[in-house]
């Protein structure tokens, strides 16, 4: 199984990289990429801890030589948000990133499973549904919105606030990675009751628990450690439903079929094709449904600007 990491050097790049190395199956390959020139330093202080994982770094304009037989590509190549940013503040610099990248991945290794972390989310999957439409490679099963960190975080801010196990607490993120596209099925969690003022205060604390994290780095970037363990769980699921576990269930941000929008966060299971099977999100409370509907032309403006930026 080979991973390549696109942006390897950055913050969630390298937290990423660590993870993936010490825990991809044996036998894997990790391949690391950025412009910076640091990247294949990067991979040699990683070679250094003995796991069986095998770490090349690539540096420069062009990332094929990291494509190259890829299974798996994770993208968070890019420039993140500073304090008064929105996600789309992101959009000029990193769309054209993604573009470029998804071109290279097009042609080097068309049949990988590609997860996209660059913000904004919402746009930059659609703008490589696109790319990979134009090339004739484009396969939905196998591109993904990265929005596993609103998983986590959700896990964790549940559990604290209500006492739980974080093993224990399971949800369903859906819609998209941005504000008000964020919705946690907080209704579904077995076991405990939420007054209709904690859905609202923990709803919003979800939806900018982005934002919390810029402003404590007060300038110094964005989320990056529990990014980088967010996309190591994601990049691990993928991996486990190429090798055909059964039951890898992951919510992401797909062109799934949702009657909602082109793009939807929703589970999915993986299997070795990608996306074996679009799953239903299940009940949602009159608060949820709500949520769900208002979001709906933020999130189909977001996948219209990306849409529009390629063609
Ligand atoms: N999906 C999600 O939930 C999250 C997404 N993000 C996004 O991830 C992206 C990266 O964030 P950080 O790692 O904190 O940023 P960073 O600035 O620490 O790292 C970005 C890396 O990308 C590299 N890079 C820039 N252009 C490149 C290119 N053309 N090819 C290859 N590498 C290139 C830079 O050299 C740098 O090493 C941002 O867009 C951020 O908004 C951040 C947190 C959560
Ligand atoms: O907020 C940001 O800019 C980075 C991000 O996507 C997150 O932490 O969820």
């Amino acid at each position: 199984m080979k991973v390549t990491v696109l942006g390897a050097a950055g913050g969630i790049g390298q937290a990423l990289a660590l993870l993936l190395k010490t825990q991809l199956p044996a036998g894997s390959k990790l391949s690391l990429y950025d412009i910076a020139p640091v990247t294949p330093g990067v991979a040699v202080d990683l070679s250094h801890i003995p796991t069986d994982v095998e770490v090349k770094g690539f540096a420069g304009q062009d990332p094929s030589a990291a494509l190259e037989g890829a299974d798996v590509v994770l993208i968070s190549a890019g420039v993140a948000r500073k304090p008064g940013m929105d996600r789309s503040d992101l959009f000029n610099i990193n769309a054209g990133i993604v573009r470029n990248l998804i071109e290279k991945v097009a042609v080097s290794c068309p049949k990988a499973l590609v997860g996209i972390i660059t913000n904004p989310v919402n746009t930059t999957v659609a703008i490589a549904a696109e790319v990979l439409k134009k090339a004739g490679v484009y396969d939905k099963n196998r591109l993904f919105g990265v929005t596993t960190l609103d998983v986590i975080r959700s896990e964790t801010f549940i559990a604290e606030a209500k006492g739980l196990n974080v093993a224990d607490v399971n949800i369903n993120v859906i819609g998209g990675h941005s504000g008000v596209t964020i919705l946690p099925l907080l209704s579904q969690i077995e076991g405990v009751s939420f007054s209709d003022e904690e859905v609202a205060a923990l709803t919003t604390r979800i939806q900018n628990a982005g934002t919390e994290v810029v402003e404590a780095k007060a300038g110094g970037g964005s989320a990056t450690l529990s990014m980088g363990q967010a996309a190591c769980r994601f990049g691990l699921s993928l991996v486990r439903g190429l090798q055909g576990e059964a039951n890898v269930v992951e919510c992401a941000y797909v062109d799934g079929g949702s009657e909602h929008a082109e793009f939807f966060a929703q589970p999915v299971l993986l299997g070795k094709n990608g996306v074996e099977k679009v799953l239903p999100y299940g009940e949602l409370s009159a608060f949820e449904a709500n949520a769900r509907d208002t979001m709906l032309d933020t999130l189909k403006g977001d996948i219209k600007i990306g849409v529009e930026f390629v063609k």
